[in-house]
C-alpha cells in the first residue's frame, strides 16, 4: 500500500467538511489503513502542507487526498505539482466541487474514498494542467480553469461572502454563484479585453470575461467549455463579449447543458500558450481562488499530474 496523506480543510462548505472526514475515519479504520492527516488551519496552508509531503524522503511514493472543494484542491496541486513522487486524488467536501464533476469521481465522498481505495493499487492517470505567470511573475497552476472579468468577481465576492454560510446551512450552497452573478450582472463595467492564442491575436470590445479552461465544468456544476479535456495537451477559451445584460441571463441559463457556446458573442478556442490583457486591469482567478489582475499569461502543462479518478488508464 502507498503512503497515503489526506488533507482536510475543516471549513469547506462552511464547516460541513468535519463531519465528511468523520465518516470517512470510520471507513479507513474499518478497512484497518494506514494513514497520516493534516486539518488546514488557513487560507494557503493546504499549499504548505503537500510541499512539505512532497519534499520529505522525495525517493518514496506518496499520495495525497484532498478533503474539501475546490480550492483546498487547487492550494494541494499547488503545492505538490513539481514533484514526481506524489500522486494526487480528491474526495468532494466542498460547496461546489467541480473537480469531481470534471474526472468522474463519485460525488458521495464515502462512496468517493472507496472507490479511490479500490483504484490506489494501480496506475493513476496523466492529467494535463495549466500554468499561469501573473504580472507579479508568479507561478500558479489550476487543474479546472481560470478566468478574467465578470467571472472573477463573482469569484471574488463569493469567496468573501456571508451568504455562501447561510446557503450551504440550507443545502443550497451550490446557488451561491447564481446570486453573485444576479447581484453582479447589472452593475458590472464591460471592458475591452485583448487575448493572443498561440501568437494569434483577438480583440474583444464590451467584454464580459474569459475562461480558459482544462475540463468543462466551473462555477458548481455550469458547462463552460463543454469540449474541454484534461487529456488532450489544450486549453479551451471562451470569450463571452457583446451581449446585453438582458440577452447575459437567457445565455447563463444554458450553460448548465452547454447550450451558450451556439450564441452570438459567445465565442469559443482552443490553444496552448493565451496571453490575456486588457484596458483596465481585471480580476482574474484560477480554480476560482483570487490571483489579482490582468496580464496574465496561460500555458498548459501536458499529462504531467498523476491522479486517482474515474477515468484512470484513459
Ligand atoms: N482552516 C481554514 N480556515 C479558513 N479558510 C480556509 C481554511 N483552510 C482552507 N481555507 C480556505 O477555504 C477556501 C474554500 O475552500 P474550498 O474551496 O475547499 O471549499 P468550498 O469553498 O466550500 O468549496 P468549492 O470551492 O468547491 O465551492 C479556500 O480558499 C481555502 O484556502
Amino acid at each position: 500500500m502507498e503512503n497515503i496523506y489526506f488533507i482536510i480543510n475543516p471549513q469547506a462548505k462552511n464547516g460541513h467538511c468535519q463531519k465528511v472526514w468523520r465518516r470517512l475515519e470510520k471507513v479507513l479504520a474499518e478497512q484497518k489503513i494506514p494513514y497520516t492527516f493534516f486539518l488546514t488551519e488557513y487560507r494557503g496552508h493546504a499549499t504548505e502542507i503537500a510541499q512539505s509531503i512532497a519534499m520529505k524522503e522525495e525517493e518514496m511514493e506518496k499520495v495525497i487526498v484532498t478533503v474539501g472543494g475546490d480550492g483546498t484542491m487547487h492550494e494541494v496541486v499547488n503545492g505538490a505539482a513539481t514533484y514526481p513522487n506524489v500522486k494526487i486524488a480528491y474526495i468532494p467536501a466542498g460547496s461546489g466541487n467541480d473537480f469531481s464533476r470534471g474526472f468522474g469521481i463519485p460525488k458521495n465522498p464515502v462512496s468517493a474514498l472507496n472507490h479511490l481505495l479500490k483504484q490506489i493499487k494501480g496506475e493513476a492517470t496523466l492529467i494535463d494542467i495549466g500554468k499561469i505567470l501573473n504580472h507579479d511573475k508568479e507561478e500558479i497552476f489550476f487543474v479546472n480553469n481560470m478566468g478574467v472579468g465578470f467571472d472573477a468577481r463573482i469569484a471574488k465576492e463569493v469567496n468573501q461572502s456571508k451568504i455562501k454560510g447561510l446557503l450551504n446551512r440550507i443545502a443550497l450552497g451550490k446557488l451561491v454563484y447564481v446570486y453573485f452573478l444576479l447581484k453582479n450582472l447589472f452593475t458590472y463595467q464591460r471592458s475591452l479585453i485583448e487575448i493572443m492564442i498561440d501568437g494569434k491575436s483577438y480583440t474583444f470590445d464590451s467584454a464580459w470575461f474569459v475562461t480558459v479552461s482544462n475540463q468543462p465544468f466551473y462555477g458548481g456544476g455550469m458547462k463552460i467549455s463543454p469540449d474541454a479535456s484534461p487529456y488532450d495537451g489544450l486549453l479551451n477559451i471562451t470569450v463571452v463579449h457583446n451581449i446585453s445584460r438582458l440577452k447575459i441571463l437567457f445565455v447563463f441559463i444554458t450553460v448548465f447543458w452547454g447550450g451558450h457556446v451556439s450564441f452570438k458573442g459567445v465565442e469559443t478556442f482552443t490553444g496552448k500558450e493565451i496571453k490575456i490583457s486588457s484596458f483596465h486591469p481585471l480580476h482574474a482567478h484560477a480554480d476560482g481562488e483570487e490571483i489579482g489582475s490582468t496580464p496574465v499569461t496561460t500555458i498548459t502543462c501536458r499529462r504531467v499530474l498523476p491522479i486517482f479518478s474515474k477515468v484512470s488508464g484513459q
